[in-house]
């Protein structure tokens, strides 16, 4: 790789940096070769380079590049880490400070959205008395229980850090350097933390506000990037449009067009489009076809076929559309979905639940918990049949058990897994679990076993399984299985699944952020705003010229290497592609 001068100023520098620049125009890849260079120029023993980023996606990455990037001898002095495992790891040992318990525990996602799942998402705000009540009784939890949910986090370090000094030098003892990736999308907290903690280590930030695609979120908005300029007066570099990613085609270009609302009415090299009429074809017959299509331009361009792929929606219920016409017969197409994972990991406790030891004599009591645990996962996922089964684990209690279907097939799984012999071998034994509830014949003990083959898609197996293994080898039973499972799942949050698969992958344009794949679709189809149909490239309570929605779509087309699709219905039109010829 060349080092021209604007980078090589990045390399000498002492003091604080911002390094600015679009899509792959290399933040991520100078900001590395800045880490590996403070490693050469000596780091003490248990001092590393800290980089910080948001998501594990954005981490995992950073570990692909980091191969490219970073000589072996040198990897362990690079600490990669999402902000939540940073401040997590902070609070753990140190939280007790602000006098909460000395033993902290997550309170997980999932658990939370059973808390909150009754209030609709439009009226989880501030105004809403419901919703702040349900804040306090989360802040009451981590001051008492020592309970912590994500989002405080950050607000919880920031205090932390601003009243111990001694904390802070702990950290920027042990990280000399810090860079902070997608520094435009910190929200108050979390830049405070990193103000904090500029006193005394060097900071690096890799921003870029056309990217700045979650400003829905509170706290988060342009004026981060000012902000990090005040307060660090940081040597500036920006690398401006340069393009590493898709070299040789057009596909920034487009991004930056779509972005500035030019229409230069010819194609981009790169950049295709695939229009149908749903009516005439159905979606599952066109994303074949556009995947084929896809797959013959990377080859065409590089000589072989990509190596991973995606596509991309504008919704998560849009996303579990793309992945069931995916699933169809007769040819389903192997791929992964990144969803919404609360109802799954709910399931995953139920399952847990299941492999737990069981007797005759409390046969009553494990069916009631059974129709609970199911109750929960359904809560999450905000349905209605929540309260029904509710009510019947009370009935079930009081030695009234419901004749209903559901409650017979759920009770059939219990008498079964209490004669069942499981193995010791968790994998196995999770299989035959799954295969119970699928044999049950019940639709809704059917949706439960898809919801722990997503588990397996999403890696989480591994950890679970190494969890239950170690229950077995010291009782030869699956005692509190449940609990081991809450462990893995928390320690997979915080620190998992850093992994970039090959293979085809279904996600939100929101989740494709600071990801990379050889080639990618974007699909446009209908969306209902409450008068009409839309296109869905343009976003919600947007209006001309659109600035948001083009924001996004930018994110979504610079995410290939070599080549973006768009898959589009032909009605109705957009006004954000009015103009172009592709
Ligand atoms: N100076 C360079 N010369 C050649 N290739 C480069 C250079 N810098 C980066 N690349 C390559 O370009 C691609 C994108 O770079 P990188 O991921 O660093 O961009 P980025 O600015 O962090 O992108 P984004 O903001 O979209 O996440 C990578 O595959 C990287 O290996």
């Amino acid at each position: 790789m060349q080092i021209c001068e604007l980078r090589q100023s990045l390399l000498d520098c002492d003091g604080h940096a911002l390094v600015l620049g679009g899509p792959g125009s290399g933040k991520t890849t100078i900001a590395l070769k800045k880490a590996v260079v403070r490693i050469n120029s000596g780091l003490a023993p248990g001092q590393s380079v800290l980089f910080l980023s948001f998501s594990r996606a954005a981490v995992a990455r950073l570990g692909e590049a980091m191969k490219q990037e970073v000589p072996k001898a040198q990897r362990s002095q690079l600490s990669m880490q999402t902000f939540h495992s940073f401040f997590w790891a902070l609070l753990s040992t140190h939280a007790y400070l602000l006098g909460v318990p000395r033993k902290l525990r997550i309170l997980l996602p999932q658990d939370e959205q059973v808390e909150y799942g009754s209030i609709r998402s439009r009226d989880r705000n501030p105004q809403n008395p419901e919703w702040r009540a349900w804040l306090e009784r989360r802040e009451e939890m981590f001051r008492r229980d020592g309970r912590i949910a994500f989002d405080l986090f950050a607000r919880n370090a920031e205090v932390l850090l601003a009243r111990s000094q001694h904390v802070r030098r702990l950290i920027t003892q042990r990280h000399p350097l810090i860079i902070v990736d997608e520094a435009q999308d910190t929200d108050a907290h979390a830049w405070r933390c990193i103000e904090l903690l500029a006193e005394t280590a060097q900071i690096v930030c890799l921003a870029d506000l056309e990217q700045q695609i979650f400003d829905y979120l509170p706290g988060i908005g342009p004026e981060r990037v000012d902000a990090i300029r005040q307060a660090l007066v940081p040597l500036e570099i920006d690398l401006g449009r340069q393009n590493h990613r898709s070299v040789g085609t057009e596909i920034a270009l487009f991004g930056q067009d779509i972005l500035a609302g030019r229409a230069r009415g010819t194609p981009y090299v790169g950049v295709s489009c695939f229009g149908y009429d749903p009516r005439r074809r159905p979606q599952k017959a066109a994303l074949r076809m556009a995947l084929g299509m896809l797959q013959r331009a990377i080859k065409a361009a590089t000589g072989r076929y990509g190596r991973n792929v995606a596509i991309l929606t504008h919704s998560g219920a849009s996303a579990a559309r793309i992945s069931a016409a995916l699933n169809s017969e007769p040819k389903p197409v192997r791929h992964k979905l990144a969803f919404d994972e609360a109802e799954a990991m709910l399931t995953a406790r139920f399952a847990a639940f299941l492999l737990e030891p069981k007797a005759e004599a409390t046969r009553r009591e494990d069916l009631a918990l059974a129709l609970e645990l199911l109750a929960t996962s359904k809560a999450a996922a905000g349905l209605a049949a929540a309260t029904q089964w509710r009510g019947w684990a009370a009935r079930v209690r009081q030695g009234r058990e419901p004749r209903a279907q559901f409650v017979q097939a759920v009770a059939g799984v219990i008498d079964s897994v209490r004669s069942a012999a499981f193995t010791g071998d968790p994998a196995r034994d999770w299989s035959s679990i799954k295969r119970l509830l699928r044999d049950s014949g019940d639709p809704e003990l059917l949706t439960a076993a898809k919801n722990l083959d997503y588990l397996v898609a999403f890696n989480r197996g591994r950890r679970i399984s190494a969890g239950l293994g170690a229950i077995w080898t010291r009782d030869g039973r699956y005692t509190r299985a449940r609990d081991a499972l809450d462990l893995a799942l928390a320690q997979d949050q915080i620190l998992g699944g850093v992994d970039d698969p090959p293979g085809l992958q279904v996600m939100t344009i929101h989740k494709s952020k600071g990801k990379q794949f050889d080639g990618v679709i974007v699909i446009r189809e209908g969306r209902h705003d409450g008068q009409r149909q839309v296109s869905s490239f343009v976003w919600w309570d947007d209006t001309p010229p659109y600035r948001r929605s083009r924001k996004i779509l930018r994110v979504a087309v610079t995410r290939s290497r070599v080549h973006t699709l768009i898959l589009e219905h032909f009605f109705p039109r957009c006004p954000i592609f009015a103009g172009h010829n592709l």
